[in-house]
């Protein structure tokens, strides 16, 4: 079920470093929402304090809330793990196990979460392939190694993958940054088909790929080296792109710096 996220107050460090300062943001459930700025803003860090995966780096911390339906994923009592099954990711790079066949990729989490009943596998491996929208191109050859896919195939098994534990947010991190256009096209149009079903928060580099998938759109900058991100506008995707609140935002978005 597609829950709401809300982000109070958060400051994110990586040891000393301050990487993003007072980020306070709402993420609507199925909608859609990207987050755009230039390279260093703190756009990916950002994401992930979504699913607490900030925390496996060493010595990163998170200060502030981070809600999911009103509950605080940092609170002492929730476990992570749960936190990202809850929350999936769906990195940059497809990173399907390259030896492990295309069902078993898709199975992986859920089987780690201990289910052993084979039909309700197989039932999920195809619901979770049919939403990726990758069933028809696979279901002859699930036995298949999943490193023998096509990079933009291998990016739709990492979406199944994600949505096989039926998660109640996706995080995107760059997800077509390694596709061909028309792999980017392919996933693009499947984001539009997921955010009936799940609420999702996607980092994208190209401006118009955030035109043109979401909702909303966070605009986060850096002032300067070695200072904190601040994201400076989060609105309507169409009044970022058409009359944004701020100038830093206008300036960015008609390629005056970034
Ligand atoms: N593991 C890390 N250890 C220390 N500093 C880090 C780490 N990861 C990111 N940073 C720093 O945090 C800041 C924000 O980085 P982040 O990767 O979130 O930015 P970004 O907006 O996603 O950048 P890009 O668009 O280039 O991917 C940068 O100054 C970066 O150097």
């Amino acid at each position: 079920m597609a829950k709401r996220i809300d982000v109070n107050d958060v400051n994110i460090y990586y040891g000393k470093f301050h990487a993003v300062s007072d980020v306070t943001l709402s993420v609507p459930p199925k909608h859609v929402t990207a987050f755009i700025g230039p390279s260093g803003c703190g756009k990916s860090t950002v994401l992930r304090t979504l699913n607490r995966m900030h925390e496996v780096i060493p010595g990163a911390r998170v200060e502030g809330k981070v809600l999911l339906d009103g509950e605080n994923i940092y609170a002492p009592s929730v476990d992570p793990v749960q936190v990202r099954r809850t929350i999936g990711m769906v990195f940059q790079s497809p990173n399907p196990f390259p030896t492990m066949s295309i069902k078993d990729n898709v199975l992986a989490g859920l089987k780690l979460g201990g289910e052993k009943n084979r039909q309700r596998l197989d039932e999920i491996a195809e619901h979770a392939l049919r939403g990726a929208n990758l069933w028809n191109e696979v279901k002859d050859r699930l036995n298949k190694p999943g490193g023998g896919l096509s990079g933009g195939q291998q990016q739709r098994l990492c979406i199944a993958r994600a949505i096989a534990v039926q998660p109640d947010v996706l995080l995107m991190d760059e997800p077509c940054s390694a596709l061909d256009p028309i792999s980017t096209l392919a996933i693009e149009d499947l984001i539009s088909d997921l955010k009936q079903d799940y609420t999702i928060v996607i980092v994208t580099h190209n401006m118009q790929q955030a035109a043109r998938v979401s909702d909303q759109t966070g605009f986060f900058n850096v002032p300067g080296v070695g200072e904190s991100g601040r994201l400076v506008e989060i609105n309507d995707t169409e009044k970022i792109f058409s009359n944004p609140d701020e100038q830093a935002t206008e300036d960015y978005i008609s390629g005056r710096f970034g």
